[in-house]
């Protein structure tokens, strides 16, 4: 890393857990594990205990995110994505999970790497109420104006059928 790290005090709420660590240096997000074994049924979702609680700076959030491998691999996703920890937040760090893979279970072992966590700058806002809007480009334009998205192909195989 060529730029200083943020400081962020952190503190244990089970003693054994591995503290939130990157996996390569310049990783974006620090692993978060699971203090807690479960097992979900396809559908199914629980909010599970991370082990560390944290302090951010004024003027930072963290993100926790899912893993992309436990995604494709097993369907495992968060609810929430990206879940928000506030900087003022002192309560223990949770992970929302659900297994959307339509047949398997999935099990999590004590301390398995579960989510990861982005630590990031946020910007305080003003919100000026005004009645008209500056114009742009785009204007209202959204939710698949500019065409061409992936699900398309499926409606356009179901009319070859
Ligand atoms: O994935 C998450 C999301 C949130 N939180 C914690 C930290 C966050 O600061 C707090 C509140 O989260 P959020 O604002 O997303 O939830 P809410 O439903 O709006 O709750 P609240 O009314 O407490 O703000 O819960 C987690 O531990 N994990
Ligand atoms: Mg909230």
């Amino acid at each position: 890393m060529d730029h200083a790290p943020v400081d962020v005090l952190i503190r244990r709420t089970d003693p054994d857990v591995p503290l939130p660590a990157r996996a390569h240096p310049g990783d974006a997000g620090c692993d978060l594990v699971t203090t807690e074994a479960a097992e979900l049924e396809p559908g199914e979702r629980a909010v599970l205990p991370t082990g560390v609680s944290i302090a951010l700076p004024d003027g930072y959030a963290a993100f926790v995110h899912p893993r992309s491998g436990l995604a494709a691999r097993c369907g495992v996703a968060l609810v929430n994505a990206p879940g928000t920890v506030d900087a003022g937040y002192r309560g223990e760090i949770k992970v929302i999970v659900v297994n959307l893979d339509p047949r398997k279970n999935v099990r999590f072992e004590r301390f398995d790497r579960i989510a990861q966590l982005v630590v990031q700058r946020v910007e305080a806002v003003r919100f000026h109420e005004v009645a008209q809007l500056p114009g742009s480009a785009r204007d209202a334009g959204g939710f698949g104006s500019t065409g061409g998205h992936a699900g398309e192909h499926n409606s356009y195989a179901l009319k070859g059928q």
